[in-house]
């Protein structure tokens, strides 16, 4: 490990408080500090302490801790400074740590050389940054569980599975004077196989985790004057969006943020979904078809005077995104009940679609939509033994999941095994990239470890 410069950066929050940290990390932290100080740091010890200014000058006093390598977060020395919290003292000690030659660290650079001195993979180093950023108990316990290394052990389990597959095919190709043809007896296949089935449940487990990193978003889509925007301000709770009887209102998509029953969903305002020649609208209702495409939930509101508007409607929803169906103005005349609102509002029920009918004027049955939503919050958030990932992650893990088929489809057409040991080397390389664990002399270290190449 090359020999790093010392970084510092103020590790609490901007603002005023109680405590106020600086963190240094690197080999001159425990001088600096003594310099700083004028004490000798112990390691574990809270020491109580005068930060002092180059003149000898008092710029805060409070305490100092020292962390001796390895045992720190980083892996390095590190030295805490917890001063108080204000943030222009924290900055006067700050400039002071860099005239003493600290140098200021980019963002993430603490977790980055924990990473760089193998204290976390890249996966776990993430799970820090998703640890502070949770929006739920569920997502902190999903972070903390990728911290300790829960999604890593998994990749890692995959990874040598993989790597084990590979041998096996490197070996047929390599030494085909050990009369071990793997190829042919279907050996391979199957090791390529159960490879591919365990690659399956992984990625399965990290999009639930990506979902739940990322929260659950619903799209909101219907045609123009249905309620769409009368429902973000109803589970708002504000009049965030403009609601008006003009057909068209909205153009721009619309966020909002929502608790719903103690967990948080992300609603997505679009324009109304139909055929116009104005511009702008056919800007906002080609945005609209887009979140559509990429909601984890869609609410169709449909008119309840005209439930037959939502069969033209579920044919733009894209297939395998779960529905609900909101037949709002059931306080109008005209409004039709669910046994007369036609066969087509029966069949979005049939196919799994929740269908309410609601009033979001009177707030009839708004009630109920809200425990609807809040429960699917709530199972997106209960999600037991989740661990949080990254689209990143899920990323390396469709490629992998790529490669592993080519493999097996390689197989076929070419007995000699090249074809399929290319696409493994390029599956394992994808999934390395999650936690930055296998290099390609890794590789070479366990294939000429597992068999005895000299024999
Ligand atoms: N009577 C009645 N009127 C409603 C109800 N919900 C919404 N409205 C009215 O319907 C009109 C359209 O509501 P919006 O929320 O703007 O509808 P939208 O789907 O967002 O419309 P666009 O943005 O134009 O596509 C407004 O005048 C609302 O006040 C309801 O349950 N009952
Ligand atoms: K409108
Ligand atoms: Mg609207």
């Amino acid at each position: 490990m090359t020999a790093r410069d010392t970084i510092a950066a103020i590790a609490t929050p901007a603002g005023r408080g109680g405590i106020g940290i600086v963190r240094l990390s690197g080999p001159a932290a425990p001088d600096i500090a003594r310099r700083l100080t004028g004490i000798q740091p112990r390691p574990r010890h809270a020491h109580y302490v005068r930060f002092r200014d180059a003149d000898g000058a008092t710029l805060d006093s409070g305490l100092l801790l020292y962390f001796p390598a390895p045992h720190s977060f980083t892996g390095e020395d590190v030295v805490e400074l917890q001063g108080h919290g204000n943030p222009v003292l924290l900055d006067l000690l700050l400039q002071r740590l860099h005239a003493l030659g600290a140098r200021p660290a980019r963002p993430g650079e603490f977790s980055e050389r924990a990473f760089l001195e193998g204290r976390l993979d890249l996966a776990q180093a993430e799970a820090v940054a998703d640890l502070i950023a949770a929006g739920s108990a569920a997502a902190a316990r999903a972070a903390q569980r990728s911290l300790e290394g829960e999604f890593s052990q998994r990749v890692g389990r995959l990874l040598q599975a993989l790597v084990e597959a590979r041998l096996h095919v490197e070996a047929a190709i390599d030494f085909p004077e050990e009369e071990i043809d793997f190829l042919a007896d279907g050996q391979i296949a199957a090791r390529i196989g159960a490879v591919i089935d365990a690659h399956a449940q992984l990625l399965e487990a990290a999009e639930r985790g990506q979902r739940l990193r990322d929260g659950l978003v619903v799209a909101i889509v219907g045609r123009p004057n249905a309620g769409k925007s009368s429902l973000l301000n109803a589970l708002a709770g504000s009049e965030r969006a403009i609601v008006t009887d003009i057909a068209g209102t909205t153009r721009d998509v619309l966020r909002e943020d929502v608790r719903v029953g103690g967990a948080t969903l992300t609603l997505v305002d679009t324009a109304g979904l139909r055929e116009t020649d104005d511009t702008v609208e056919a800007e906002g209702v080609r945005r609209a078809r887009a979140e559509l495409a990429r909601a984890d939930h869609v609410v169709v509101v449909v008119d309840a005077r005209h439930p037959e508007d939502l069969a033209a409607l579920r044919e733009e929803c894209p297939a395998g995104v779960p529905l609900t169906v909101l037949l709002n103005k059931i306080d109008l005349p005209g409004a039709r009940a669910p046994a007369a609102a036609g066969s087509r509002a029966a069949d979005a029920g049939a196919a799994g679609a929740t269908v309410l009918r609601v009033s979001l004027r009177t707030g009839e049955n708004i009630d109920a939509l809200r425990a609807h939503l809040a429960g699917l919050a709530g199972a997106a958030d209960s999600v037991e033994n989740t661990f949080s990932a990254r689209a990143r992650h899920v990323d390396a893990l469709r490629r992998t999941g790529g490669h592993l088929h080519l493999a097996l489809a390689r197989l076929d057409i070419d007995r000699a095994g090249e074809l399929a040991a290319e696409e493994l080397r390029l599956a394992q390389q994808a999934l390395s990239e999650i936690t930055g664990a296998y290099s390609p002399d890794d590789l070479l270290g366990a294939i000429f470890s597992s068999f005895c190449i000299g024999k």
